[in-house]
């Protein structure tokens, strides 16, 4: 069994070390006889204008819209959920060209810039409840988008309760946001599980590759999604990871 991940740009080594360490043979995909063979795709996060740009470019989306219209499973991350969106808000003038097949609306920028990004430790009891370990996972939310609807045959597996004042693009009144789903063959969520070491995410993805998945949903993930009631306690930020620490040390130390 291969799996491919959209190697345009964005995280895609991140990805494919992932898939590895779960002894899957991780195939960079950059034009369209690539697909061929794969079982399944992964497009990372990056930035999505910039990927749909490069995808136009390479004449890849005609063979992305079939692999995911055969049914084979698609995951995507941040900016890999807003190419799978339906429908994107926020995008950059001139608009940006979308694989589609997700029934979501998502926002671009949701989380605002750079400096909005964040981590917290985020509730994913479906998740938990298939993969087993924490009903955390740790999620980092880079540029981060979200998403605000979604249709009927969509499983939302994790939500983020918005703390008051956060700052945010759009839907201001809004208490929380979707922030993790899945619908039939696609899987996709606003952060980035390949940077960190929980490979939950990786393994969930897996299993709906090595069934095939053309139309399954996920076993109780309605109603077992965290409530806003749950952030004091389940949804605090976290400092940086300690990888992140350490190169400010180093780079303090050389000055
Ligand atoms: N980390 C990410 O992938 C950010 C995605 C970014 N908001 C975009 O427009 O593509």
């Amino acid at each position: 069994m291969a799996v491919g991940v959209l190697a345009l740009q964005g995280s895609f080594n991140e990805h494919i070390a992932c898939l590895r360490k779960l002894g899957v043979d991780a195939v960079e995909v950059r034009k369209p006889e690539q697909l061929a063979g794969l079982s399944g795709l992964i497009i990372p996060g990056g930035e999505s204008t910039t990927m749909a740009k490069l995808a136009e470019k390479n004449k890849l989306f005609p063979a992305l819209r079939e692999f995911g219209r055969s049914g084979k499973p698609i995951w995507g991350t941040c900016a890999g959920l807003i190419f799978l969106a339906d429908r994107a808000s926020g995008v950059k003038a001139g608009g940006q060209e979308l694989l589609g097949g997700l029934d979501c609306s998502v926002h671009r920028n949701f989380f605002g810039s750079q400096l909005n990004s964040f981590e917290v430790e985020l509730p994913v009891p479906a998740l938990a409840s298939q993969e087993g370990g924490s009903t955390t996972c740790r999620a980092v939310f880079i540029r981060a988008p979200a998403i605000f609807d979604v249709g009927p045959s969509v499983d939302v597996l994790a939500e983020y309760p918005l703390a008051p004042g956060q700052a945010v693009e759009e839907g201001g009144s809004k208490k929380k946001v979707i922030v993790a789903v899945k619908q039939n063959n696609m899987l996709a969520t606003a952060f980035h599980p390949e940077l960190t070491s929980d490979l939950r995410w990786h393994s969930f993805f897996l299993k709906m590759v090595s069934n095939g998945e053309k139309g399954a949903r996920v076993p109780g993930a309605e109603g077992i999604v965290a409530t806003p009631a749950d952030l004091p306690q389940s949804l605090s930020q976290v400092g940086d990871m300690p990888v992140f620490k350490e190169a400010s040390y180093f780079s303090l130390e050389q000055q």
